[in-house]
């Protein structure tokens, strides 16, 4: 009897808690503190959505705040926005992400920065099949080769700065289009896990000067520029990006802010985003031995989540197309009218409605 309790005991109690020593000790890179108060944050993208509430709470928080973006309207826009809000004065760089010389510019007359964050994006949803490949190297060349180019414009300057006791962070914003592939992203979520790739290699090689890498995953935000994505997106991508709630980009700061300052590798913003990232945390360094604890406990569970998820997704595939299919072939049998709504819902374009009506007369 006692051996039974002594064997329950140490299966309960005496594993788990040498595996929550174990990893105390293993974790890399080691935890750290980063403080944002008195430092720059130099945002891109600062000048709307998510941008512009990260550019707000920093300003809140103490932190002398530089914004970069295309548009100088929009910038100024944004600069009394946040002087209204906070009395504070951000300094505001248009520039395009893509032109290296341009941003280079920037990051120079903006001084040494402290907190790079990473937040500019375009985003189109489209199958791939539909979209042109310009508009591929588009994605690409903002989010991906853009984050490179910021990234080679400020690292040297971060490196050699006054005070190297001082950590600073490089922090980019992804999605959770960048955890998962979803259909109508093939472009996006590979610009968006390009950025992974990147943040895991960089965090090596910068780890030695005290700089500190961030990777944020939000879900569907309510921003400009999501509100215009939603005016031409396909059906199953609405039906598979709402397997996630939505957020507030105000929300979305908070949880950039606290993850940055918490020197957090993976920055998820919700529940959802939580087991996503506990689901895909693949070999990514992690600094908290309390998260490696439940990342190796929930691992076999959260895969058993995961296939879940892909079942319901491809379920509705299906059952799109099969109604897609059932639609044009009553469509074509009874040949009568539709509205265009209903022709738009199952993406049947003019052509299809002029081949069907030759095919009726
Ligand atoms: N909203 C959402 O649902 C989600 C968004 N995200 C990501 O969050 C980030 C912000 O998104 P959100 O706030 O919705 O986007 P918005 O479209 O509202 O804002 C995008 C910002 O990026 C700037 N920008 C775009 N292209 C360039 C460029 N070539 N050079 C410089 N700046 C540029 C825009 O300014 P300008 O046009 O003047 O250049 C603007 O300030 C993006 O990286 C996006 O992928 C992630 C998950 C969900
Ligand atoms: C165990 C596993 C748990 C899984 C939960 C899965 C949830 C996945 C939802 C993916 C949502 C993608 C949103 C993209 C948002 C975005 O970036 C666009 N709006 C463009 O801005």
């Amino acid at each position: 009897m006692a051996d039974a309790y002594f064997s329950l005991f140490t299966l309960i109690v005496l594993i788990p808690l040498a595996l929550i020593a174990f990893l105390y000790f293993l974790v890399r890179p080691r935890p750290v503190k980063i403080p944002i108060k008195n430092r720059h944050v130099f945002i891109t993208g600062g000048s709307s959505g998510i941008g512009l509430a990260l550019a707000h709470h920093a300003a809140a928080q103490g932190s002398r705040v530089s914004i970069l973006a295309r548009s100088r309207n929009k910038l100024e826009e944004a600069r009394n926005a946040v002087r209204l809000a906070t009395g504070i004065d951000v300094s505001v760089f248009a520039a395009d992400v893509r032109d290296y010389d341009a941003v280079k510019r920037a990051v120079d007359e903006a001084g040494p920065i402290d907190v790079l964050l990473l937040n500019h994006g375009v985003f189109v949803a489209l199958e791939l099949e539909k979209q042109e490949l310009s508009e591929v190297k588009f994605t690409l060349d903002v989010n991906l080769m853009g984050s490179f180019n910021l990234i080679k414009a400020a690292l040297p300057a971060m490196r050699t700065r006054k005070d190297p006791q001082q950590p600073v962070s490089i922090a980019l914003v992804s999605s959770q289009a960048g955890q998962v592939g979803i259909y109508g992203y093939a472009a996006y979520s590979a610009s968006k896990f390009g950025l992974r790739g990147l943040a895991e290699a960089l965090q090596q090689e910068v780890i030695a000067d005290n700089i500190h890498v961030s990777l944020i995953f939000p879900p569907d935000t309510d921003t400009p520029g999501f509100a215009e994505e939603n005016k031409r997106k396909p059906e199953l991508t609405k039906i598979i990006a709402s397997s996630s709630g939505a957020m507030k980009p105000e929300e979305v700061a908070q949880k950039t802010f606290d993850g940055i300052k918490s020197g957090s590798f993976i920055i998820p913003c919700n529940l959802e985003g939580i087991a996503l990232s506990l689901a895909t945390a693949g070999l990514s360094p992690q600094r908290s031995f309390l998260m490696a604890t439940v990342e190796v406990l929930a691992a076999g569970i959260l895969r058993i989540a995961g296939l879940c998820f892909q079942w319901t997704w491809y379920t509705s595939i299906e059952k799109w197309h099969n109604q897609r299919k059932a639609f044009v072939e009553l469509m074509i049998s009874t040949s009568s009218r539709f509205t265009s709504k209903e022709l738009k819902h199952f993406e049947l374009g003019p052509c299809f409605r002029r081949l069907v009506a030759d095919i009726a007369t």
